[in-house]
């Protein structure tokens, strides 16, 4: 379970986050919508400790996170970037990249996991001789995802996960991810500016203008367009509504 509660955070004397507040029940999944800039990655980065000027509240399975994230953290909870050359090391193989985290954490069994976290993400054995400069975005992203995986946290947060990829391999990613949040029994922050994505793939949606919570939503009601707020309405209109092609291609969940 994630608590967050009057989270504000700065960047030199930006004013980032305002008051924002969102409650994520374990195996839930909430989804952070608004436009470029508003301050949906700024919300996960502070979470997962990349942001040092923050206060408010930030509980995760109730413990208080205070300014500096430690071990326990880290297998509890994995962030998935948008651009997954970011979390690859461009001269690491696939397999030195996924043992990396089991051997910092001391876990063992590195080739057993590495095999697993591959398989999670449907990618075969070959890839672990492989650099992150010859596979596919699509494989690319699958590998962060593994890699997330490996310390076998319950919490994911997904900045764009796929805003990087073609259409088509968007929506396999998002199947992978909402298949392994059925299997594993994962708890989502997922941030997007696709309002179609994040009505598929979350329970709850919140809509963030200039680093404050404006509304929040049933994954419904955003579908609908059941919006209350203006800022929300014209989001919804400038997205051309709730993209149905798009969303029809998720559907076929595997
Ligand atoms: N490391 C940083 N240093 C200074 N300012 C930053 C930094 N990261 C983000 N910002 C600023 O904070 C604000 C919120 O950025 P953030 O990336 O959280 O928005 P976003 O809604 O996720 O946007 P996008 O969808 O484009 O990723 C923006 O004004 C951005 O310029």
């Amino acid at each position: 379970m994630i608590e967050i509660s009057k989270l504000n955070a700065w960047f030199d004397d930006h004013h980032v986050l305002k008051d924002v507040d969102i409650t994520v029940p374990a195996n839930g999944s909430f989804g952070l919508v608004g436009e470029s800039g508003s301050g949906k990655s700024t919300v996960l980065r502070t979470i997962t400790g990349l942001v040092e000027d923050w206060e408010g509240s930030i509980k995760v399975n109730g413990k208080e996170l205070g300014a500096k994230r430690d071990k326990v953290f880290y297998r509890l909870a994995q962030m998935v970037f948008q651009d997954p050359f970011g979390s690859l090391h461009p001269r690491h193989t696939i397999d030195r990249i996924l043992s990396e985290p089991v051997d910092i954490h001391g876990l063992g069994n590195s080739d057993a996991r590495v095999v697993q976290a591959l398989k999670q993400v449907g990618l075969d054995n070959s890839f672990r001789f492989r650099y992150p400069h010859q596979l596919s975005g699509g494989q690319r992203q699958r590998v962060a995802i593994a890699r997330a995986l490996i310390l076998e946290p319950k919490i994911l947060l997904l900045d764009e996960p796929t805003s990087a990829l073609d259409v088509s391999i968007q929506a396999e990613v998002l199947n992978l991810l909402a298949r392994l949040r059925r299997e594993l029994g994962l708890t989502y922050i997922m941030v997007s500016h696709d309002l179609a994505v994040v009505a598929h793939m979350c329970d709850d949606i919140a809509i963030m203008n200039h680093g404050r919570i404006v509304e929040r939503a049933t994954a419904g009601q955003l579908a609908e367009g059941k919006l209350e707020h203006p800022y929300s309405q014209q989001l919804y209109k400038a997205a051309g509504g709730y993209d149905r092609a798009v969303v029809d291609s998720f559907v076929d969940w595997d």
